[in-house]
């Protein structure tokens, strides 16, 4: 007999396992009791129970829940080692542990002429599961999971990479200690009820055991980022001292601090906090700069601004510059170049980068941190594969490093260009905000981005602090920050605090449910509707919460107002990195073909099901529109709620909250959805906007 489709049990996940044997009969067996593990390397389990001669016969599935918080569980080879020489007997059993974790053994080198930039490193970024070293994303909580490096052959000189990126020893922790689940015997219920056929449907074996293998980056599927800022400056230039009219000029101009949106008599007293006032100057002065950077600018040589400069004072300087200046910039993207392969164009991507950010050379974190708060104040709230978040007054800056040849946590770095994608989007999605610019289309749920900046530098001594701080309590799984050299760039986004993700959010109650679910089906209707807007990465990590004493909160829908009970919660959605949108001009999204590895998560699970069931609505064809991945989303969202968060609730809220799944999943768009009886109690609609 043979386990198939199996994976690592993950920390705080509930994982499921279809055991295809030799199947002369099918039937179901969901009898075994949870079990937990512990720390030690032994299973309290029955493990008679699991020897092979019982699976004869039988189809099985088994749920098996884990609650040992944090750690990645080899769940097979701690059965191995509890179990020792019996198992191993069993020829039929092995075939498993062969199959399992391929690639912490396996390196599979590239191909001698693959990858190699010039000085012969190799360059290109490879799928999260190429390397041995780097972190094994699955095992990592699904909650920070969802960023995927698709990234360039940069056109900059890269030194070998001599340095291996080390993986701590250290088990991680639980994110959500808080909520761990706790009647197991429900669990297996739910599953017996909703999900036993789906899971048949949802996960058939492998046609092939060889899945765990690297992915190596195809530069034709780069995103044509270049090509768009070439059109954009193309554009700019042939509209000299015109106003621009396209859209990605106008998000570009769209302010990324100080102005609050106003949308209703909600949105009057829900007012959210802004930076210091130091900060706030110095958005009035990004405001300008930014206006002016697209009214009359777009050379990025000419922009000879830093952090302390009073950008709006170069703005009638760099009128009479602009023409040349245009032209310099367009020779700089190379249009000669036809091709979308990214290192055919003779552009630099961080110049762009920088540009699009307002500068003409990196800041250092230092100067950046400082407009927000006095330096030794600042504290680590979260980290991804690839940001540390930190909190700086009232915001959070998540810092992410770029273009380096240092491994980051195992992951080879991120590149201006990957970027400067996500900072457009973020742009375009802070425009959302604006009743001025987006009258037919307002919402605030998406994390307000406050400013964005390249800075360059190591890590600043109370930066190293916070983030040993937080290492001390928390556990870090990302790598020491003192690694950093003095060159290494980053990408600072200075975020407005969201809250607390909703893995370790503890709801209160149904209503504070219907809550989250009423703010993200609006939001994402939204932004559907203004931008074909798609996240296509909404899980319980990228979903914030925080309570205020709002009730109601205030959005437009193809100008119909609704007004949305909130019972004093706030729902912030963040990480784009992943999303989809089309900003009227450019089609921005991330070719997800490119990482199939993202598609392999364990089966059962309802974060890589997500994935999967993405995959299959888009037909692999990232660019096309597809709302219904939304839904999936939501879909998985009602999951997560029934599954993983306990709050007070009665059968009946359960009961509707299943009813709502089945209906959601025949919808196409969160727009559809937002009509859904669910929300008939929580949305007040009115018919346009004054
Ligand atoms: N605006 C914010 N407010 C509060 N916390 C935040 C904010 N942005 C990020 N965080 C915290 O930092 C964590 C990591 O952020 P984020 O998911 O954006 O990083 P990432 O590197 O993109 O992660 P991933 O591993 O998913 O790629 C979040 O889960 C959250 O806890």
């Amino acid at each position: 007999s043979r386990f198939s489709d199996y994976n690592d049990p993950i920390a705080d996940e509930l994982c499921k396992f279809h055991i295809n044997g030799i199947i002369s009969g099918v039937g179901w067996f969901i009898g075994l009791p949870p079990f937990e593990l512990s720390n030690a390397p032994s299973l309290h389990l029955p493990i008679s129970s699991l020897s092979p001669s019982t699976f004869s016969n039988h189809l099985y599935t088994i749920s098996m829940t884990s609650n040992l918080g944090g750690k990645a569980i080899d769940l097979w080879s701690e059965l191995i080692a509890s179990e020792g020489s019996d198992l191993q007997e069993e020829a039929s059993v092995e075939e498993v542990y062969r199959r399992r974790k391929p690639t912490q053994k396996t390196v599979h080198p590239p191909h001698p002429k693959q990858n190699l930039g010039s000085n012969g490193c190799n360059v290109n970024r490879v799928s999260l599961a190429a390397v041995d070293s780097k972190r094994i994303s699955w095992n990592r909580a699904l909650s920070i999971r969802g960023r995927v490096s698709i990234a360039v052959e940069a056109c900059i000189d890269r030194q070998r990479q001599c340095k291996q990126a080390k993986r701590k020893g250290k088990p991680a922790l639980p994110k959500g200690k808080y909520v761990q689940p706790t009647n197991f015997d429900k669990e297996r219920a739910y599953f017996q009820e909703v999900d036993a056929f789906e899971l048949l449907e949802e996960s058939p074996s492998p046609k092939s055991f060889s899945t765990w293998t690297s992915s190596q980056f195809d530069s034709s599927t780069i995103p044509s980022l270049c090509s768009r800022i070439e059109k954009w400056l193309i554009s700019k230039k042939s509209k000299y001292s015109l106003a621009p009219s396209s859209t990605l000029s106008k998000i570009l101009e769209t302010p990324l601090g100080s102005i609050e949106p106003i949308g209703g008599i909600h949105l009057d007293k829900f007012k959210l906090k802004t930076p210091e006032n130091s900060a706030r100057d110095r958005d009035a002065h990004w405001c300008s700069i930014q206006r002016r950077f697209i009214f009359s600018i777009n050379d990025i040589d000419a922009l000879k601004i830093d952090s302390n400069d009073n950008r709006s004072n170069r703005a009638e300087e760099m009128r009479t510059e602009d023409r040349e200046d245009i032209e310099v910039a367009v020779k700089k993207l190379s249009l000669t170049s036809t091709s979308t392969s990214f290192h055919k164009y003779d552009l630099d991507p961080l110049s762009a980068l920088l540009a699009v950010c307002g500068q003409s050379t990196p800041s250092t974190l230092k100067d950046v941190f400082s407009n927000y708060c006095e330096l030794e104040t600042i504290v680590k709230v979260g980290e991804g594969t690839y940001g540390e978040a930190f909190k700086v007054g009232n915001t959070v800056c998540k810092v992410v490093p770029i273009d380096g040849d240092l491994k980051v946590n195992g992951e080879i770095q991120k590149r201006s260009v990957e970027l400067l994608e996500e900072v457009i989007l973020s742009r375009t999605l802070n425009s959302l905000r604006s009743n001025e610019r987006c009258a037919d289309n307002f919402c605030t749920t998406f994390i307000r981005t406050i400013d964005l900046r390249v800075c360059q530098g190591s890590y600043d001594a109370v930066l190293v602090k916070a983030w040993e701080d937080w290492d001390e309590k928390h556990g870090s799984e990302n790598d020491h920050p003192k690694e950093f050299p003095e060159k290494q760039l980053y990408v600072v986004f200075v975020l407005q605090h969201g809250g607390k993700d909703l893995e370790s959010f503890v709801l209160l109650n149904y209503d504070e449910a219907q809550s989250l679910l009423v703010q993200v089906t609006a939001a994402l209707a939204v932004a559907e509707a203004a931008y074909q807007f798609e996240h296509r990465d909404l899980h319980w990590g990228n979903v914030l919460l925080s309570r205020n004493d709002y009730e109601a909160l205030q959005f437009t829908l193809e100008s119909k107002n609704m007004t949305v009970k909130t019972f004093g919660l706030q729902i912030s959605i963040i990480d784009f990195t992943l999303s989809r949108i089309n900003t009227g001009e450019d089609i921005l999204f991330l070719d997800l073909s490119s990482d199939p590895y993202l598609f392999k998560g364990p089966r059962g699970d309802r974060q890589s099901e997500t994935y999967r069931k993405m995959k299959e609505v888009t037909g692999d064809c990232w660019e096309g529109s597809f709302p219904r991945t939304n839904v999936l989303w939501l879909l998985y969202l009602v999951d997560i709620l029934l599954l993983k968060k306990s709050f007070e609730r009665s059968s009946k809220h359960e009961r509707e909250l299943r009813a709502f799944k089945k209906r959601l999943d025949k919808y196409t768009s969160t727009k559809e959805a937002i009509y859904d009886q669910f929300f008939s109690e929580l949305i007040v609609w009115s018919s346009s906007v004054e």
